[in-house]
């Protein structure tokens, strides 16, 4: 997560208006902290995410966002604070309870089995949830849910990178889960990929997910996300509406420095 953002996106939020999750949260973060020695990168942050929400998470290079993001996944340990899921607190459990509960994740550099094929990538996590024909059939149905059935035959290795960022959220939903995680699902794609990979996570968020993203490109997080929440030194800075966060003097201040006054 190092690119830098592009400023005058940020209050560009083409997309649909944000809309309102309603229903208890599926996930709570309640004030975590994470230290690493004397550094404080994540300090007293709270979240919820509700079934079909969408949470943004930005903030400039070093603002604490992929702490988080682990501390939410299990990456990392808070020092302080509790994550729950369905009000059950799961702090201490590590990523691959977290995934049986319903937790899942993509990772921002993609790691498919290079020499598998796409459908075998995919029923490695199928065969998490399902056994024999019956996993073969959803994995199936998963590349169908991300446009990647035409591909399944075909060594990991090939894909392109439109299609690996395709493969890499093909493994995440094949564990069925009820929230995902998205680092960085969408830099780096050519506008056409990007665009189709916002409809298919608006696609997903319909559908029920809850969805937690780290993104850098400002206009795609913005014009995506129902929440955001803007960090700075591993602090909030500010969260809400996505044009609220865009407009507020603080979080411009982040991402342009002082000068800007
Ligand atoms: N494993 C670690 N050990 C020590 N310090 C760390 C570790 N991971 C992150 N940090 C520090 O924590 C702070 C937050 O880093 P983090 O990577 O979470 O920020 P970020 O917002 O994701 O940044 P970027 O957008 O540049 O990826 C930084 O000061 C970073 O140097």
């Amino acid at each position: 997560m190092t690119a830098s953002p592009n400023f005058p996106e940020l209050t560009e939020s083409p997309g649909e208006p944000a809309r309102t999750p309603q229903g208890p949260p599926l996930l709570t973060a309640e004030r975590v902290t994470v230290r690493f020695g004397g550094v404080v990168a994540v300090k007293d942050i709270s979240l919820q995410v509700r079934p079909g929400e969408i949470l943004g998470l930005i903030g400039p290079n070093g603002a604490g966002k992929t702490t988080l993001f682990n501390a939410l996944t299990g990456f990392v340990r808070p020092s302080s604070g509790r994550v729950s899921l369905d009000g059950r607190d799961i702090t201490p459990l590590a990523p691959q309870v977290r995934a049986r509960l319903g937790m899942a994740r993509t990772f921002q550099v993609e790691r498919p089995f290079e020499d598998l094929s796409v459908l075998e990538n995919v029923l490695v996590a199928s065969f998490l949830r399902h056994r024999g024909r019956d996993a073969e059939d959803r994995a199936y149905a998963v590349l169908e849910r991300v446009g990647l059935a035409d591909r399944a035959t075909q060594p990991a290795s090939e894909l392109n990178l439109a299609r690996r960022r395709r493969l890499e959220l093909a493994k995440a939903l094949a564990l069925e889960p009820r929230l995902l995680f998205l680092d960085e699902s969408i830099a780096g794609l050519n506008p056409p990929a990007q665009q189709e990979m916002v409809a298919l996570i608006r696609t997903l968020a319909a559908s029920g997910l809850g969805i937690v993203m780290v993104e850098h490109i400002m206009h795609v997080i913005m014009g995506l996300s129902d929440h955001v929440i803007c960090m700075a030194f591993g602090e909030l800075l500010a969260e809400g509406r996505p044009q609220a966060v865009a407009t507020h003097p603080d979080v411009i201040r982040a991402y342009l420095g002082d000068d800007h006054d």
